[in-house]
């Protein structure tokens, strides 16, 4: 059975369709989930779904409490959904071209630093891009800079506004993250 990390700071509607996806799974689970934010409601999501969860601080992290966590629960896959910190070099190390993040736009186009969540999708619509969609790619040392794993688009209609752009990417990563993340297992 490979096992998943999962690591959100926000919402987690992603991860509720991971596990979701691997709930009946005879080749994988969602095995751990963990957040740099104590209130974030992935943290509920994993409480109702009774997988084990916990709260870092950046300190932590920087100090190697995932990597230590992941590796002695022999974790094969570190899944970033909706993670807003910059990975470090050390769990990068421990996990080469074993962690993966969803982008919710066509990298190049709208990456790097600040942009995320929201401010993605203002940004489509503020250029009048015609088209949007996500990216799912291996994560460096850099943001949004690793090698791309998998692209989908949707267009973007002349009155869509950015909740209703969020609204169709989302679509994509629910319909999409899981089943990649089957093929990478
Ligand atoms: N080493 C890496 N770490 C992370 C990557 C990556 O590609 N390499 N991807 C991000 C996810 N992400 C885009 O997909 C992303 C998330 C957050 C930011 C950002 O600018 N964050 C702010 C802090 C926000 C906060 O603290 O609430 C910042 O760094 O100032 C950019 C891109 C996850 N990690
Ligand atoms: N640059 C990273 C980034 O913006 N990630 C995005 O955060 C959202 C999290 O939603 P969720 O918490 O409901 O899954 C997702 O749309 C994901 O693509």
């Amino acid at each position: 059975m490979k096992k998943i990390a999962i690591l959100a700071s926000g919402n987690g509607s992603n991860a509720e369709e991971i596990i979701k996806h691997f709930s009946s799974s005879q080749k994988a689970e969602v095995n751990i989930i963990a957040s740099n934010k104590k209130e974030a409601y992935v943290l509920e999501r994993a409480k109702n779904h009774n997988i084990t969860h916990f709260a870092f601080t950046r300190q932590e992290m920087d100090a190697g409490v995932l990597e230590d966590t992941f590796v002695q629960r022999k974790i094969d896959l570190v899944v970033l959904a909706g993670f807003l910190l910059k990975i470090p070099e050390g769990l990068i190390k421990a996990y080469p071209e074993k962690i993966i993040n969803v982008h919710p736009a066509l990298l190049p186009k709208h990456g790097g630093k600040g942009m995320y969540g929201m401010k993605v999708h203002q940004a489509v619509k503020d250029r009048g891009d015609k088209e949007t969609g996500i990216t799912i790619h291996y994560v460096n040392e850099k943001y949004d800079d690793g090698r791309i794993i998998f692209q989908e688009s949707v267009a973007v209609e002349e009155g869509d506004d950015a909740v209703q752009i969020a609204n169709k990417v989302h679509a994509l990563e629910y319909k999409y993250f899981p089943k990649v993340i089957e093929s990478l297992l």
